[in-house]
């Protein structure tokens, strides 16, 4: 436990972060410049065959209050200090209430592709590609909110009547939190009925999706991302042990809030996350119009914006197959290495839910160039995690010019605590990749969105990504030539694979 006088003096920022498999918690101290302490808890996913992902909003709850406690027991201060905390949240996920504050549905997450019809039918009901540019700045995706609130209309009719507040998962956890019903443009830009160029809501897109609904009332209300949701509420504050009046930040979507914990806030870094979900972000002063309908053109949430690609199955897909052979993470490591680059001719499109990136809601995984020799653990494992990092390279390729002046990845998300997949990366890529001290990247950042908003006018954002984003110089990896060339050949295997299998261009 810290001397008193000291706690006193200092002040204690919490950063969570309710990603897909678990929520996450960082106590930062701003003034000593040192990430505290951290914790995390998992969360359960509710699956079925017809691609239905989806949570219990409540499980974030009950993860939040055990991390959150965990996670002050380890930094050793007194919850007293906390001045503010901020919340990332996975994107897209509908947290649809009703008039009590209660969900009328699980969450359906950003992995669901249930609603891949019900996607279809709305961009062609906006005008295709080109109405949906133009109405809201990028390409309606399955997987952004839109569609989930067409699929519950259409699907359950009872519930969606009852619909009082549509909130995404961070939303939700700041409304927990203090009450409020208030959004920022970096996680509201994921919706499908937001203009990402103006940042505002689409009232009129909304109104294609739910007639029904009227938008002022059901859309929460939006705030600057240097703003505060508000102030925790007592009772809540009382059973966290926070004093009074502690501040909730904006908050954002964890890729946004990825972005401000590996100092990706202005242009000129990459930052790249191995999560459930891969994800590839630049950021951008100026709106973007990408030549691929399959970039995002997301806001980030401390202003200007954030072109992304997402891959669904990152993390997901290697767990997959880790656990069918019942590897814990250092088996499955050791497997890795023991394969050589290419996995011996076993290519795997890694699609077992679907694809966004590329654009395949109905594909399933395939397992390709088997033979009795090349069978193996090591060669399987292997090929899982070099597929996940072909579709990180195919999105790098995609962001084209948005990414093509970094001359570094900054790799965050569970996958980044892995050093052979940290050389994968910067050898497919031909990048140099540097992980942040800390992997939890958007639960540092939602730290210091928080640090941000309460000490607002007296620090700048950049002067808080200065003192707190350490680069752990351990993890550098530099590509290295010969494997770079011998990747190129393994990655034009595996577009010609997808090629093959979808139609994709190789
Ligand atoms: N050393 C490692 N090698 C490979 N995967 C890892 C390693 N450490 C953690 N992971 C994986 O990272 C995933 C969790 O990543 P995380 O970024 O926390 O996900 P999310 O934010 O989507 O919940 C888990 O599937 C876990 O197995
Ligand atoms: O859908 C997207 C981005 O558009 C995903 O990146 C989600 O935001 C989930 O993130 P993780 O749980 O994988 O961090």
């Amino acid at each position: 436990m810290m001397n008193r006088g000291l706690e006193e003096e200092r002040k204690m920022y919490v950063g969570v972060d309710c990603g897909t498999q678990s929520t996450k918690v960082v106590v930062v101290d701003v003034e000593g410049e040192t990430i505290l302490g951290e914790a995390r808890r998992p969360h359960h996913l509710i699956e079925g065959d017809n691609g239905r992902r989806e949570q219990q909003p409540s499980e974030w709850l009950d993860a939040f209050r055990g991390a959150f406690q965990e996670a002050v027991t380890n930094a050793g201060i007194d919850s007293r200090a906390i001045r503010a905390i901020g919340v990332s949240g996975q994107q897209h996920g509908m947290v649809a209430l009703d008039a009590y504050g209660e969900p009328v549905h699980p969450a359906k997450l950003w992995c669901d592709t249930e609603t891949a019809v019900a996607n279809t039918a709305l961009v062609e009901r906006l005008g295709g590609e080109a109405g949906c540019l133009d109405k809201l700045g990028l390409v309606l995706q399955t997987g952004y909110t839109a569609s989930k609130v067409a699929w519950l209309r259409d699907v359950q009719p009872d519930a969606y009547r009852r619909i009082d507040s549509l909130l995404l998962p961070h939303d939700y956890l700041n409304f927990w939190l203090t009450g409020e019903c208030v959004a920022e443009a970096g996680d509201a830009s994921g919706t499908g009925y937001f203009d990402t160029r103006t940042r505002r809501w689409r009232d009129d897109v909304f109104a294609e999706i739910a007639p029904e609904l009227d938008a002022e009332r059901v859309l929460p209300r939006l705030i600057e991302s240097y703003e505060p949701a508000g102030v925790v509420r007592p009772g809540l504050a009382r059973e966290l042990g926070l004093s009074d009046e502690v501040l909730v930040a904006s908050g954002g979507g964890d890729n946004m809030l990825g972005a401000i914990g590996t100092g990706n806030i202005a242009p000129g870094l990459v930052t790249l996350s191995l999560g459930t979900s891969g994800t590839v972000c630049a950021y951008s002063r100026e709106p973007v119009r990408a030549e691929s309908a399959m970039v995002a053109n997301f806001c980030a949430s401390h202003g200007g914006w954030l072109p992304l690609i997402c891959t669904m199955n990152v993390t997901s897909a290697t767990t997959l197959v880790r656990e069918l052979f019942g590897l814990d993470l250092a088996a499955f490591g050791e497997r890795i290495d023991n394969a050589p680059i290419g996995a011996e001719g076993v290519t795997i499109l890694p699609f077992f839910n679907g694809e966004r990136v590329p654009a395949l809601p109905h594909a399933s995984a395939s397992f390709l160039g088997l033979t009795s020799v090349n069978t193996t653990q090591a060669n399987l494992c292997r090929a899982v995690v070099e597929s996940a990092t072909f579709g990180m390279r195919y999105g790098l390729e995609l962001l084209g010019d948005l990414a093509k002046g970094a001359s570094q990845i900054r790799l965050i998300g569970g996958g980044a605590k892995s050093p052979v997949w940290r050389q994968m990366v910067a050898d497919i890529t031909g990048t140099q990749v540097i992980c942040p001290e800390i992997t939890d990247a958007a639960a540092l950042g939602a730290a210091l969105q928080a640090a941000w908003c309460h000490q607002r006018g007296a620090t700048s954002l950049e002067a808080l990504c200065k003192r707190l984003v350490h680069l752990d110089e351990g993890s550098l990896a530099n590509p290295e030539p010969m494997r770079v060339e011998a990747y190129q050949e393994i990655y034009t295997r595996y577009r010609q694979a997808l090629a093959a299998r979808h139609e994709i261009p190789a």
